[in-house]
């Protein structure tokens, strides 16, 4: 394989026409690290993968592929391997033939002989575990083995960079999981600088070194998955990652007023005294039952490994979720009607921006769940 390639994005800004896709984006990409690019749809995520592989020119910055000014060379020339979510594979050629394409097309210098580019297809076949399809054609392939034979096509020109549009879009929620980690095995060995888009903040989790979360055409944080889940940096990442109760209070002297509920551990400094806006993610709402409590299981959900309760605060305060392992639960075997205390284990506290733009729960992935 050829050396990767560390990506640098400096002050890159795009509009199409007077719509801003991407404003302001620095974004260090080290050589060899799997990087998620994760947002909602819109938030420019693909605008900036088409700009690291020479498909769209912004309108500023810069871009360097390790120290090199890679805005001055075209497609061709920069050395990448692109998987789309739509396998864009040619019906009329046979996998290997696919497989064999960007090769057979290298100017004349470059171009390995016939044999050569024979046994490479055939190892690349291996690798992405489908030798024995090479004589079939597209129509002939499952979702998953057509997006492996996409991966292959990718990886034949010796990418230095390899750049990944939703690869597992397209494809039913089992095989996109098998494929994912088999991504990051593959990932692991040629050890490839790969950026992939996503919107389904579970792929990203779970995949990539490090995630960046975009939000209209900003990067709102980048960190590992460790990082942006567990220490959101702002409302946004907060909501976009993961469930979340938001509870809205009063802040004084920094703290917030949450008559029915004791905090543990409150993160988030800097909270300005007026409204506010306290995260708790589900897993972080501890309930004790209690005769005396101020709030009364509403739903409980026992299905799967997690049991998930809606409680709702008397003096009509908003309804809370909370979500307890299921051998934790055996122990209380809560009943809609039972009254509890309510306990934040850790929770977020945010000042209320004026005019800030909040995502709805609608708009929030349920894959969450999983997490
Ligand atoms: N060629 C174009 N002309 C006009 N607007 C465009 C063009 N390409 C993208 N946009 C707009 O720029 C914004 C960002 O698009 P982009 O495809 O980068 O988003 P995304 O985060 O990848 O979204 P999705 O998850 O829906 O693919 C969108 O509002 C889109 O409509």
């Amino acid at each position: 394989m050829a050396q990767s390639s560390a990506i640098h994005v400096k002050g890159i800004g795009k509009r199409f026409g007077s719509f801003v896709a991407l404003s302001q984006v620095d974004l260090d990409i080290r050589a060899g690290e799997l990087v998620a690019l994760l947002g909602p749809s819109g938030s420019g995520k693909t605008t900036l993968l088409r700009i690291i592989a020479g498909l769209e020119w912004p309108d500023q910055g810069e871009l360097l592929l390790n120290s090199d000014n890679a805005l001055r060379r075209g497609v061709r020339e920069r050395q990448i391997g692109f998987v789309f979510q739509h396998y864009a594979l040619f019906r009329h050629m046979s996998v290997l033939e696919n497989v064999a394409f960007g090769l057979r097309v290298m100017p004349r210098r470059r171009r390995p002989g016939d044999a050569e580019i024979r046994s490479r297809v055939q190892r690349l076949l291996e690798l992405v575990q489908i030798g024995h399809l090479g004589d079939r054609y597209p129509s002939q392939l499952s979702g998953g083995e057509r997006q492996r034979v996409a991966l292959a096509r990718a990886l034949a020109i010796e990418p230095a960079v390899l750049l990944l549009d939703e690869p597992f879009g397209a494809l039913d929620a089992k095989v996109r999981k098998d494929l994912r980690r088999w991504l990051r095995q593959l990932h692991d060995r040629l050890c490839m600088t790969t950026v992939f888009v996503t919107h389904d903040q579970e792929e990203a989790l779970e995949l990539a070194d490090r995630v960046v979360v975009l939000g209209h055409g900003r990067i709102e944080q980048v960190g590992t998955p460790e990082e942006v889940y567990g220490a959101p940096r702002n409302p946004f990442v907060f909501d976009f990652l993961g469930q979340v109760n938001r509870v809205r209070c009063q802040v004084r002297g920094g703290r917030p007023l949450v008559p029915y509920a004791h905090i543990e551990q409150m993160n988030g400094d800097g909270a300005q005294d007026g409204p506010g806006t306290l995260y708790v993610r589900p897993h972080d709402v501890v309930l004790q039952r209690d005769p005396a409590g101020p709030a009364t299981v509403r739903f409980v959900g026992v299905v799967g490994p997690v049991v998930r309760l809606e409680v709702e605060v008397i003096m009509g305060a908003p309804v809370l979720e909370a979500e307890m392992p299921h051998h934790v639960y055996a122990g209380y075997r809560f009943t809609a009607g039972d009254r509890v205390s309510v306990r934040f284990r850790a929770a977020t506290l945010f000042s209320d921006v004026a005019g800030e733009q909040l995502l709805s729960p609608a708009d929030l992935s349920l894959t969450s769940a999983a997490l």
